[in-house]
């Protein structure tokens, strides 16, 4: 691998240059002095030197901090290798070793992981890596290598029980078990939303000003699930000074959500734009080779070894969310301990026979539609087959008939009957709106993809 990478060494260097717009000042200063020096392939490091002397004390950390994440994924792109990169100035290339950490009681840590709301059993440890996730997984592992210096905000978004949580909370642990004396805060936005209540109902200046000191006097926030702030004003104005005074104080933001930035069409646009400043990344549902890795990180973390047509028959049933997959495997665990068998095929079967239906493959109808629909834009199914003509309710009440005409096999007549009785000219009028609006408009393809995905996740 070493001498593939020496040989490919000038075009990773190029495909750097040209797909993440580097300058040529800036590639001349920082990426011509850099050469391989040698490859740990059971770790899949890559170890690189810079052979310039002027730039090595300074630019190293730079470097590193900078250029880790597109290195490694330029030679993954050129080599097929995925890696880590390390890089060292030419004194140091010799004795290559790496950095010690901070000596930690790990009690301590254990209730600093606690104030700040984590779970320590989150880490990059424990999440598998898949093609559903890498993009997201290499983020959050450059955000936690150097907060607050390459994607801030950092922007994950995915559907339910995919490790959106996980993955936050892998990065503060991170940072913390690197720094103990960083201060990190999670919370969910909905118990934000709720404290800032408290606050502002006590009508206590204390209470606000503590509120505040909680949220932005801290290195690291992340704010999970952020969708619920939709339709909430007094948290979107604390939300956007939060991040204002964060941001500017170059601390890190990291966000999760349902969907994309793009997707907030009731967000107040300031809040939409700032998510956007960093990267966004999503998370997709796992393939089955992830599936399969998964079940065996837990089983192995659980200490069992399951037969491999147990694993097989779960991963292959259990498709859109992680948080099932591993329920399903827990089940399975918790009935053989409880009847005291064997864990084999008839016994997961028994175990998860309300989990996994014979024909699993749900029929999607008109109402799964609507409600999909009406909760991603947070109004109700009642809204959507009213006859309410403001724009809030008729986007969304054309996206239901453009998706039932391309997801179901139901007449438009029958369409129209689901919507509260419209006639069948409306509902074409619908569907051939925003038929067309996809042409133009990338938003609209964004949430058509989002709300198929929600409709329908295998
Ligand atoms: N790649 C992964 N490797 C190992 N475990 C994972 C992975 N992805 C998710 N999990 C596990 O699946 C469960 C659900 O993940 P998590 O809570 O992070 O999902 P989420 O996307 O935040 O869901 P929600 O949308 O409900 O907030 C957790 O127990 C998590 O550890």
């Amino acid at each position: 691998m070493l001498q593939k990478i020496r040989e490919n060494w000038d075009k990773i260097l190029q495909l750097m240059r040209d797909e993440y717009d580097i300058s040529p000042v800036g590639y001349e200063t920082w990426l011509r002095p850099l050469q391989v020096e040698s490859v740990d392939e059971d770790n899949h490091i890559v170890n690189i030197v810079i052979m310039d002397s002027k730039i090595e004390t300074i630019g190293l950390n730079f470097i590193k901090k900078k250029y880790s994440f597109v290195l490694q994924i330029s030679i993954e792109e050129v080599t097929g290798f995925k890696c880590t990169v390390h890089f060292y100035s030419k004194g140091q290339a010799d004795t290559i070793k790496e950095p010690e950490l901070p000596e930690v009681k790990d009690s301590s840590l254990m209730t600093i992981m606690q104030n700040a709301n984590l779970n320590p059993k989150y880490t990059f440890d424990t999440f598998v890596v898949g093609s559903n996730n890498k993009m997201a997984h290499a983020a959050a592992l450059a955000v936690a290598e150097s907060p607050a210096e390459i994607y801030n905000p950092l922007f994950i978004y995915g559907g339910v029980g995919l490790g959106k949580t996980h993955l936050m909370h892998s990065i503060a642990n991170f940072i913390l078990k690197n720094d103990p004396s960083k201060k990190i805060m999670y919370v969910t936005s909905e118990k934000f939303t709720n404290e800032l209540i408290d606050s502002i109902r006590n009508k206590n200046f204390t209470t606000a000003a503590q509120f505040r000191e909680k949220y932005r006097n801290n290195d690291v926030l992340l704010v999970d699930d952020i969708q619920f702030i939709i339709g909430k004003e007094s948290t979107q104005e604390e939300i956007f000074h939060t991040f204002n005074t964060l941001h500017e104080a170059k601390k890190q933001i990291i966000i999760s959500s349902d969907r994309p930035p793009k997707e907030f069409e009731t967000l107040e646009d300031r809040l939409v734009s700032r998510f956007e400043w960093g990267l966004t990344v999503d998370i997709q549902s796992p393939d089955y080779e992830t599936r399969m890795a998964i079940l065996r990180k837990k089983e192995e973390m659980d200490g069992y070894n399951i037969d491999n047509e147990v694993i097989k028959y779960i991963a292959n049933n259990i498709k859109s969310n992680i948080r099932e997959l591993e329920g399903a495997l827990t089940k399975v665990i918790a009935l053989s301990k409880l009847d005291n068998k064997e864990i084999n095929l008839d016994l997961a079967e028994e175990a998860l026979k309300d989990f996994i239906s014979p024909n699993q493959d749900t029929e999607i109808t008109p109402d799964t539609i609507i409600n999909v629909v009406a909760d991603h834009y947070k109004c109700t199914p009642a809204d959507l087959i009213s006859s309410k003509r403001n724009k809030e309710i008729v986007i969304p009440r054309q996206i239901v008939m453009y998706l039932c005409r391309s997801m179901t096999d139901c007449p438009l007549q029958m369409i129209g009957k689901y919507l509260g009785g419209k006639d069948h000219t409306t509902i074409i009028n619908g569907i051939k709106k925003i038929t067309k609006q996809l042409d133009t408009d990338e938003n609209m393809k964004t949430t058509i993809d989002v709300l198929k995905k929600k409709i329908n996740p295998t």
